[in-house]
This record gives C-alpha cells, structure tokens and sequence, in this order.
C-alpha cells in the first residue's frame, strides 16, 4: 500500500535526517513510529506526502511513484492522504462543520467553497463523520469554542472527509492530558480498522504507542533501528532506540505523568465528596 525504498533526507544545512530508511505498510495497519528528539520522525511523515522534499529514495502509494509526481500531480496524490496535526489546524472562526468540510477543499472547485457551498453528498458525508467521532451536537459550534480533545476529534473528521487511503498522523497527542490522549488513540485505531485505512503516526509516548497501534517503528539518528510488534518492545529495544540516559528518564516522566493523573483524580473524588 505504502513503499519506502531506501528515503534518504538531507537538509541544506548538510543535517542528515533520514538515512536509507525502507519499509511497507499494507491496507489496514496503524504503525507507531516513535525514537529521540531529532531521529527524523517528523522529516519521514511529511516525506510521505512531500511537505519535505527528499533528497534519495522512493515512495510509492498503491502503484503511483510520489517521489516522482510533478507539482499538479502532487496536488492530485495529496487527496489520497489525509493528515493529522499536533495543534489540530482548525480555522479557528470557522464552525465545526465548516472545518469538517475544508477536508474537500482539494476535490470542490474554488468558487464553490468561497460561497462555502459544498455538495449535499459532502454534507451528509461530514454530518456522519461528526457522528463518528461524538461531535454530532457541536456541528455549529465554533472551532474556538471546543475543547483540545475535541477539537483532535475535528481534525480526525476533517481528514477521513476526503477520504483518504492513509493517514499521515503527526503528534496527536502532544497537547492532551493522559485520558484524552488514549481517547484520541483509541479513536484513530478503530476508525483504521473499520475503513480498512493505513496509518503512520509520529508518537513520543511510547506506552500509548504500544497500546494502540499494530506495529513500532524505531528510529534513531534516521536510520530504522526496530521494526516489529509492539509487544516487543522491551528494556533492551528501548534502549537501542532511545540510548540508556534518554530512556530512563522517559520512564521517570512517564511515572510522574502516571503520579499527576492519581492525585488529580483523588482531588475530583474529594471534591465530588465534599459537594
Ligand atoms: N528544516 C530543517 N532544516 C535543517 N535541518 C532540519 C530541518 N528540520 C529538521 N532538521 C534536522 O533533521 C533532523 C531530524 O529532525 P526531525 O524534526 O525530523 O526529528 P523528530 O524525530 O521529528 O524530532 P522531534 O521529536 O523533536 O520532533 C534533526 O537533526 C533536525 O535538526
């Protein structure tokens, strides 16, 4: 479905970000890719859809060579992928089901979403998709007025209204509390599963990444170090992937960000008490 062929980034600034990176990834499989701070993940994810240019390599979706796509094909080729960002990219005066609908900006001719009119199988399609992801009842609501979670759950919707054959997920978590986040995980998991969709999702939490995906992907200093199920994923891969210092300390702000979340909830039981 997703082909890379040894995808190789290296900046103008001379930062080699991708060495050689190859893999497959068929119809169906949601693939956590995760490693240090600066090992490439973010380079490698808008590789995919060619936000980055690589520098060596190829990519394939389906049987179409992106890496070889001119400008207009590209535009073409980006249909097919749908993306999810870290800080959701809402516009942010625009309602729900506006920013639901600009996932077919590429497909509806200009004028048609300058008047924000929007074909009626399109609208239904979004008002299913709200459905989907529990936001029936905020259709109207503006983007500002939602919470994080919430609006995690518009980029979702946004993404699949284009109908994507995969999805580029980039950080999904990264602005959510411990429960939201799982949530958003969870979401994202079942939604592949029920559409049959590939995903690729650049994750620093390597115990959500674990839980909710079919298949890890390390990276370090750009190169493939792990590739394999997540139950895998044991002291001696993490340190393979994270170095002996880094992983140890993951694992202390994994137990505080455990810690903060027991006392915040004896803090609501207490409330809920003294109410
Ligand atoms: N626009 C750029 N110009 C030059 N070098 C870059 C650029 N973007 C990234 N790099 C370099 O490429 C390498 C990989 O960066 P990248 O952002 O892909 O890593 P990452 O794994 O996503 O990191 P993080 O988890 O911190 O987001 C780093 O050495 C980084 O400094």
């Amino acid at each position: 479905m997703l082909r890379l062929v040894s995808l190789t980034k290296t900046y103008k600034t001379g930062d080699r970000a991708l060495s050689e990176v190859s893999f497959e990834v068929p119809a169906g499989q949601v693939v956590g890719l995760i490693g240090p701070s600066g090992a490439g993940k973010s380079t490698l994810i808008r590789c995919v859809n060619r936000l980055v240019e690589p520098t060596g390599g190829q990519i394939f979706l389906g049987d179409t060579e992106i890496t070889g796509l001119a400008r207009g094909e590209l535009r073409v080729l980006r249909r097919r992928i749908g993306m999810i960002f870290q800080e959701y990219a809402l516009v942010e005066r625009l309602t729900v089901m506006e920013n639901v609908l600009s996932g077919r900006l590429g497909y509806v001719p200009f004028w048609r979403s300058f008047m924000r009119r929007f074909p009626e199988a399109d609208v239904a399609t979004a008002f299913a998709l709200l459905e989907r992801v529990g936001l029936s009842d905020h259709a109207d609501k503006r983007a500002d007025a939602l919470s994080g979670g919430q609006r995690q759950r518009v980029g979702i919707a946004r993404a699949l209204e284009q109908n994507p054959e995969l999805l580029l997920v980039d950080e999904p978590t990264a602005s959510l509390d411990p429960k939201t986040s799982r949530q958003i995980m969870r979401l994202i998991k079942e939604i592949c599963e029920e559409r049959n969709l590939a995903a690729i999702i650049n994750i620093h939490d390597v115990v959500l990444a674990q839980g909710f995906t079919d298949r890890i992907i390390g990276l370090r200093a750009g190169r493939v170090v792990f590739d394999g199920a997540p139950s895998r994923l044991d002291d001696s891969v993490l340190t393979e992937i994270y170095g002996e210092e880094d992983w140890a300390q993951m694992r202390r702000a994994e137990q505080e960000d455990e810690e903060d979340a027991r006392a915040e909830m004896r803090r609501r039981e207490m409330m809920a008490e003294a109410r």
